[in-house]
């Protein structure tokens, strides 16, 4: 836990620009059943301030899913480890993630969440990694950030767990 850690978005940077997705979410949905998915564990602390900064009513739930384990490089293969708790029929969903990175998560996510009849499906991220992409280009609508080839932590991204709880987003420098 000596790393030493380059910061590449502090606190000030996100909080300003999750104000600014929101307002833009909160014009494009307004009338609509807004229902925020947030993908566990990493998507936790975008969608609180995200839902917080939202000034329409709206519903959230709860999807955990994993493929990285303990290492910096994608399985490939998405495991479901939490489904919804409610069906999303008929809702104006929007997913909730900390990153896309090679795009496996959410492309795998978007197939299964089409399955069971949304109005619409719809992707938020804090962080896009466009040039790690391995899957089909992945449609995000709200990107906060687009970020270089490097592995990111803080603000809900962890290294084999540890530095989730970091408030801004930074990078390991090598020692
Ligand atoms: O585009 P991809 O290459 O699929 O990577 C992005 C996904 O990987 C991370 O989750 P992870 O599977 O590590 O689980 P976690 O959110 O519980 O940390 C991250 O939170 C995204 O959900
Ligand atoms: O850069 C990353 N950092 C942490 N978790 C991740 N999951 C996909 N990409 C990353
Ligand atoms: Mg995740």
């Amino acid at each position: 836990m000596d790393d030493k850690i380059r910061v590449m978005l502090s606190e000030e940077e996100i909080a300003t620009r999750i104000k600014e997705v929101a307002e833009e979410i909160s014009r494009d949905y307004e009338g609509k059943p807004l229902h925020l998915i947030c993908i566990l564990k990493g998507g936790v602390f975008f969608t609180c301030e995200l839902a917080k900064r939202i000034s329409l009513p709206l519903t959230m739930d709860f999807m955990s899913v994993s493929s990285y384990g303990s290492g910096t490089v994608s399985s490939g293969i998405v495991k479901i480890i939490k489904d919804l708790d409610d069906p999303i029929e008929g809702k104006d969903v929007l997913i909730v993630e900390d990153i896309i990175d090679s795009g496996n998560t959410l492309s795998y996510l978007i197939e299964v969440l089409k399955q069971r009849n949304p109005n619409s499906v719809e992707l938020c991220t804090l962080l896009d990694k466009p040039e790690r992409r391995v899957k089909k280009q992945v449609e995000v609508k709200y990107t906060c950030f687009t970020v270089p080839d490097e592995f990111i932590i803080g603000y809900g991204l962890d290294y084999d767990q540890i530095y989730r709880n970091l408030p801004y987003i930074g990078v390991i420098e090598q020692q």
